[in-house]
């Protein structure tokens, strides 16, 4: 039990699969896992442990937000001796090139976060992914014939703001998309020696305002959960 799980050792899987929406890890719980338990509600972010085709995996939000899943991934590393954490998240296209429903996999984070400095003393602008994940989910997409992109992605701190098309350290590091927790898990995992991946579903294009419903960033992203639950059975 920790301060913000209230899950008992042994009831979290080693691997872990963190969407930031708590919907959406039910979503996956009820449609994807068999052998359920909820083994945490503490402030209704749920967490289940089940079985994907004979493995366990956990399923829990990390709520939105480089604070957000700062807590949540550094607990269930150092509480609960995960070793992998994928987040499969939603992120906004910088440009036309990307469309909604893209998967990207997400090889280094941007960010004008001071998370990984204050927290690690963790220097730079730039982390990538931690470990083996990020590979294996390349592969196994190939195995799927799904078609996914390597990529450097902004984690930001803001979702709305004045000058949407304008940010420096987009510029710096040509990032394709922006979401708000990548950086920080990879900060965690980086300091504590763990596996960290993150996936994404393009929900929106910033430029054109194209987006997905919020019912369908709930559940109509089926590609991105079966690509991370195939490869949490390799693992
Ligand atoms: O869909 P999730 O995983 O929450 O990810 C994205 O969506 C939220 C913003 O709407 C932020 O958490 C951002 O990172
Ligand atoms: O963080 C996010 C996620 C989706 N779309 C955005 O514009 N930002």
């Amino acid at each position: 039990m920790s301060v913000h799980i209230a899950a008992k050792k042994g009831d979290i899987a080693k691997i872990v699969l963190q969407p930031g929406d708590p919907l959406r890890a039910k979503y996956i719980a009820d449609n994807f896992l068999t052998d359920v338990k909820l083994v945490s509600k503490t402030r209704n972010v749920f967490y289940f442990t089940g079985l994907y085709k004979g493995k366990e995996v956990s399923v829990g939000a990390s709520g939105m937000g480089i604070p957000s899943i700062g807590i949540y991934s550094y607990e269930l590393f150092t509480e609960f001796d995960v070793d992998t954490i994928i987040r499969i998240g939603t992120c906004g296209g910088y440009s036309t090139d990307l469309k909604v429903y893209d998967l990207l996999n997400v090889e280094f984070a941007a960010s004008e976060s001071t998370y990984a400095k204050y927290s690690w003393e963790i220097e730079g602008d730039l982390i990538s992914h931690q470990g083996n994940a990020f590979g294996l989910l390349n592969d196994t997409a190939k195995e799927l014939d799904l078609n996914i992109k390597s990529t450097t992605i902004h984690t930001s701190d803001v979702f709305y703001r004045k000058n949407p098309g304008q940010v420096d350290i987009v510029k710096k590091y040509n990032c394709s998309a922006v979401e708000m927790e990548a950086f920080a898990l990879f900060a965690n995992a980086q300091y504590l020696g763990k596996n960290a991946a993150t996936i994404l579903t393009v929900s929106d294009i910033i430029p054109t305002g194209d987006e997905i419903t919020a019912d369908q960033r709930e559940t109509a992203l089926t590609p991105m959960i079966e690509l991370a639950l195939e490869t949490a059975i390799k693992m």
